[in-house]
């Protein structure tokens, strides 16, 4: 297992053509791979100010697909194939690259795909080179948590979908589809056949 249970890693995303338009000035600098500092400024009263941030990694502007599945989910992969429980998630205000991040601008493109679809070649590709005594069981649930409501994105019909918490299930979300899948030509939604 890796050495700590929860890690947080930064992407910056470069700028897009609204804000090079409006001359945006880049406020980051990168110090090294864990730290950065960013400049804040209130729009001319006072001195901008400066403060460093420390992550367990730091992505900039021009950080590869490929890179930040590397350092932010290869492990949790690895962690889960060896019977751990593992979660990433994107957090971040509108626009900041969650779903460029998670997804990908283009799964067709090898090198566009993003974290999910990166997960399922992953782990299949693991299972393919387990041991042949080993049996594996892949459930997918794909849902979408918008205002506060759970969607079923397998289902459009369960659009309220309710969190519950029991002594031998966990947590988990009651009646949500869960479709079992043999290969990731059968995984769902978007990633359907492209990994
Ligand atoms: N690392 C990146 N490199 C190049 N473009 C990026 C990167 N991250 C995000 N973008 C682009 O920035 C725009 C916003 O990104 P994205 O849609 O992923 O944001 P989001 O956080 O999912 O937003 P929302 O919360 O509104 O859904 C998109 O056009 C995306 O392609």
């Amino acid at each position: 297992m890796s050495d700590t249970n929860v890690k947080v890693v930064c992407r910056f995303r470069p700028q897009n053509s609204k804000e090079r338009a409006a001359q945006g000035v880049e406020c980051a600098t990168f110090d090294s791979d864990q730290t950065c500092s960013i400049m804040s400024t209130d729009g001319g009263t006072k001195a901008p100010q400066t403060k460093k941030f420390t992550f367990d990694h730091i992505f900039g502007p021009t950080s590869t697909q490929q890179a930040v599945y590397h350092v932010a989910a290869r492990p949790v992969v690895e962690d889960v194939m060896q019977g751990y429980n593992g979660t990433i998630f994107a957090y971040g205000q509108t626009s900041s690259g969650k779903t460029h991040t998670m997804q990908g601008p283009d799964i067709d493109n090898p090198d566009d795909r993003g974290i999910i679809p990166r997960i399922i070649s992953h782990i299949f590709e693991a299972i393919g080179g387990s041991k042949a005594h080993l049996e594996f069981t892949v459930q997918v649930s794909y849902v979408e948590i918008y205002n506060e409501k759970i969607r079923d994105l397998l289902d459009p019909r369960k659009s309220n979908l309710v969190i519950h918490e029991s002594p031998t299930k966990g947590i988990y979300i009651a009646d949500v589809c869960e479709q079992y899948v043999a290969s990731p030509d059968e995984t769902v939604g978007p990633y359907k056949g492209v990994v």
